[in-house]
Formats: C-alpha cells, structure tokens, sequence
C-alpha cells in the first residue's frame, strides 16, 4: 500500500494492510437524496451557483431503485443542472430552491410530453454533493423513466453517472467525510434494526467527530513540541505546556487502547455475530435454525444424524445480525459421513461467537446428552474452554414432552432456557436472551461510544497507538514529534480529512511565543 505512513513497524499478516474504502466509494449505491439537499441550510438566493472546484461535467442518473414503482426519482448534479431544469419543464423558469414544485415534462428536442412531476432545485453549495443539484419526482413506469433518463441525456453538459459518483462528490467537496461515507453505505445495506442505529449515528459523524477530537489533541501536542525544538525552553515559552502535550498523549493512548479492545463488536455489529447450534444428534437443532430463521433452511425428520454438514444462514436475531449455523449432532461411532460432519461441526464450534447449546429436555441422561454437557456445555460456561471468550446459550427443547414436574435435571445442568419449537412455547424468552447475548456481543448501538464497524478503523487505530508508543520527549524532540506526526497521519486517513498548516496556526495561536 503506497499510501501507508512510514509507521515505526508495519502489523498485519505480511505486512499486508487494508485498503482505503476507494471501491466503497465506487460501489456505493446511487442514494435518493431529497432528505440529504433539505438538510443543508435554505439558500436564499436563486439562480446557478458558481461550479464548485474540480467538477466540470454534470451527471444525472436514477437515484431510487430498479424497476416498477409508484414514484422514481432522478437527479442531476453539477453546473449545467440549471439548465437542465429550464430544458426539461414547461414553464421554464427555475424553480423556487428546496421548493417542490409540479412541472410538465418534456423531451427538449421533440417537445413531446413525457411526464407530470414534481421537480426539486438545490444551488450548490448548499446540497448534497455542494453542486447545483436538481431532482425530477416522476411515475415510476420504466417509459417513463427511461424517457426522462434520455432527454437528459440530450441536454448539452449532462452525461450518466458512475455507481457512487454523488457520494463521492459530496466527498470532494467536503460535505461528508470518509467515516460518514461508510455510514451511508452500511445504512443502505442495513438489514436488521441494530445495524441501522449504528449506520446513522455514523452518518451522522459521531465516529468522525471522535476521531477528530484525537486528531486535535495531537495537532495541539505537536505545535508544542515543535515550538520546544524551535524556541527551546527559554521565557519564550510559558510553563508546562510539554508536560501538559504529555499528559494529553498518554490520556490519548488509553482512550484509543479501550476503543481498540471493543473493535470486534462493531464488524461483528456490520457482518453479523456467528451463532451456532450444536447439540446431540436429534436434539432439534434444524427445528430451532429454522424457527429462529422463520424459514424452512434445514430437514427436520425423527432421525438421527439427519444433518450431515454445517448450514449457515443471515438472520435478524431480535434486531442484531448473526449468521446461524446448523450443524450436525455431536456423537461418536458413527459412518465416515457422519463422522466428517462432526468433524465440521467442532470446527465451526471453535468459531462461533455465541453457542446455542441444544439438549433434548426429555433425554438428559442419554450419552450422547451427558458427552455434549461436559465437552461443550460447562467448559464453555466455566471459561476452562480453549475459545475462553465463547458466550452459551443452553436450551432445552421439547418441553412439550417433559412431566408436569420438570425436567429430570442433570446435576451438572447450568442455568437453562425451557423450549418447545414445537408449540413455541419459551421462544420469547429465548429471544430476549439472544438480545442480551448479542448486545453484549456487538455493543449497544443506541448507547456508548461509536464503534469501529471496519477493519480499515482498526488498522488506523492501531497504527496511531503503536505510532504513539514511539513518543518519547525526553529521549529525543524530533522523534517524538514524527511519532506525532504519524500518528495524527492514521486519524487524518480514518477520516479523510486533515492538514499540516493548523499546526502552524496554533503555535501562534495559542502560544505565547517571542515578546
Ligand atoms: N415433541 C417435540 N418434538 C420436536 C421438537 N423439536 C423438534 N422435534 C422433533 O425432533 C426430531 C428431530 O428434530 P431435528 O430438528 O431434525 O433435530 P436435529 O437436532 O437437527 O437432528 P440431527 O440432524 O439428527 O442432529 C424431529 O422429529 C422433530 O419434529 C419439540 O419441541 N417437541
């Protein structure tokens, strides 16, 4: 990677690091942005903007999804969306800005109609991307969205847009930063309650927010340093202030080391927690994936041994995101088939996040219950299994068989959940303990500090603690204000934003340097 700072040690397998979200950025989908342009403040003029710096063509495209629909919405971006307003709508004039307004549409060429809708003009810079933008609200039919998409196209200046080219000019012209991008795509593809939380509150820039105010600690601490190798400490200089860049650096290092141990929560909060089910062959193991899953993903049949590998499927487990593994009934002298499927099954054990531990509540005392109570169910529960960080759920199904009285409790038995995917009775219990297993698992998106959500927030992190290991002011200055300078370079790239010349400004700013 060309762009990795020359850190005091690279880390990663092979030095290898994670990229810069460049193919986020591309692949990003084209978002509706009504919300977005009304977001930014109301302009009072009317008329085109200047073109903003770097942008010379304007790019229109269909900003609400494929296919047949009540309403489709397009857009334009860039200096010549004026005039593609004025070229499309009848009566021709601009519309009042952020104002919807009913136009009648019509090819610019053949004057034919093509459509009755609502149209939008947004002067940059106040818009999503801070170029003139303009929005045409039309039937979702696809005549008449491609007829729209057409006569746009024939406009003088316009030209179709590449995947993300919006974002990425709301990028480049300082609208969001790279952490907000992410937030934007993880929102798009928010597919449970929890990860939409998550996606918002980095939209709306609380991860960047945060980082910034690191990158500010360490901007300060560098104007002081720097100032110490320039002036020295004579009278120049007032008391303390490298005692206090000190003290400010190592609050630093631990704020970043805590935001670092909880960096699996976020990517396991983006690409779902891994949840296995395991138990005893027959246990109802396929019954429980398929209940959780609402979908029939595994074959339930009274025999045992019925699945032979592991099954993995996305689900939304009460609001959070996990992938539920199936797998095959834990036992010994079986057939090699079988016997590879267990083999699988442990693997996959070894991996998972949180256990779903399932027991037949009706044959506690069977072997093949009392083998998974010891191998898996307590040493997990007491932390004596090799994967010490594992969370277990156990659950006894088939309550629907037990005696009034209970199960035939094993003495061994740690704290249980009674089931039935029969009848559904205990299913929201279950549910409820899943929540508080999978909060604890990929943090509460409602409350706490932001999360780190990619590997590329980590890797910076990382780069900025260990570049901070390298600050030793009273070994040597210079060193010292590199590590700085390192360190400030990983949070300027987490962000996307971030310069050299405020380094300067604060010397003379907030130092008392020279008479
Ligand atoms: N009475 C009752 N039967 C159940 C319940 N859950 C599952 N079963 C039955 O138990 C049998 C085994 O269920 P499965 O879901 O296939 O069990 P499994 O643990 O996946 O089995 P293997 O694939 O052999 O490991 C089937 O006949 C199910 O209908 C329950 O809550 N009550």
């Amino acid at each position: 990677n060309a762009n990795s700072p020359p850190g005091p040690r690279p880390h990663g397998i092979l030095g290898l690091v994670p990229a810069q979200p460049g193919p986020i950025l591309l692949l990003l989908a084209l978002v509706s942005t009504s919300v977005w342009n009304l977001r930014w403040t109301p302009c009072t003029r009317q008329g085109s903007s200047a073109p903003a710096p770097g942008s010379g063509s304007t790019i229109f495209a269909l900003s609400s999804g494929q296919g047949r629909c009540g309403i489709a919405v397009i857009r334009t971006s860039g200096p010549a969306s004026g005039q593609a307003l004025r070229s499309l709508t009848a009566p021709r004039d601009l519309p009042p800005a952020r104002k919807a307004c009913l136009r009648l549409l019509r090819d610019p060429l053949s004057a034919e109609p093509l459509d009755r809708a609502l149209v939008l003009w947004f002067p940059g810079p106040q818009s999503f991307t801070g170029e003139d933008c303009a929005e045409f609200h039309v039937h979702g039919g696809p005549a008449v969205v491609s007829g729209v998409l057409q006569a746009l196209g024939s406009v003088p200046g316009l030209r179709p847009a590449e995947a993300g080219e919006f974002t990425r000019r709301a990028f480049a012209h300082g609208k969001l930063s790279l952490t907000e991008v992410e937030g934007l795509a993880d929102l798009i593809h928010a597919e449970t309650e929890a990860q939409r939380r998550q996606a918002l509150r980095q939209l709306d820039g609380e991860l960047g927010h945060l980082c910034q105010g690191w990158a500010e600690t360490l901007t300060r601490a560098l104007a002081h340093v720097e100032a110490y190798i320039d002036f020295g400490e004579d009278d120049n200089l007032e008391e303390g202030v490298l005692d206090q860049a000190n003290s400010e650096v190592r609050e630093l290092e631990v704020a970043l080391g805590a935001h670092l141990r909880d960096a699996r929560r976020g990517q396991r909060l983006r690409s779902g927690a891994h949840v296995v089910v395991a138990g005893p062959p027959n246990a109802g193991k396929s019954s429980l994936v398929n209940l959780l899953s609402r979908k029939p993903v595994s074959i339930v049949s009274p025999e045992p041994g019925t699945t032979r590998d592991v099954l993995e499927t996305p689900v939304d487990l009460a609001g959070f995101p996990a992938l539920l593994s199936d797998t095959a009934g834990l036992r010994e002298g079986v057939g090699p088939v079988e016997q590879e499927g267990v083999r699988r099954a442990q693997k996959r054990l070894e991996q998972a996040d949180l256990i779903l531990a399932v027991l037949d509540a009706s044959d506690l005392t069977s072997s093949s219950s009392h083998d998974f109570l010891h191998t898996v169910v307590i040493p997990t529960v007491t932390g004596s299994a090799s994967a010490s960080s594992q969370r277990l759920l156990l659950v006894l199904n088939k309550s629907d068989l037990l005696p009034s009285q209970g199960p035939d409790l094993h003495p061994d038995l740690p704290r249980y959940l009674l089931l039935s995917c029969l009848t559904g009775e205990g299913l929201d219990g279950l549910l409820e303990a899943l929540r508080k297993e999978l909060a604890a698992l990929c943090g509460d998106p409602s409350t706490g500090p932001p999360l780190l959500t990619r590997a590329r927030h980590q890797h910076h992190l990382q780069g900025c603690l260990d570049a901070l290991g390298h600050y030793k002011p009273a070994k040597d200055l210079a060193l010292a204000a590199e590590a700085l300078r390192v360190a400030r370079g990983h949070l300027a790239r987490l962000t996307g934003r971030g310069g050299t010349e405020e380094i300067l400004d604060i010397i003379f700013r907030d130092f008392c340097v020279g008479k």
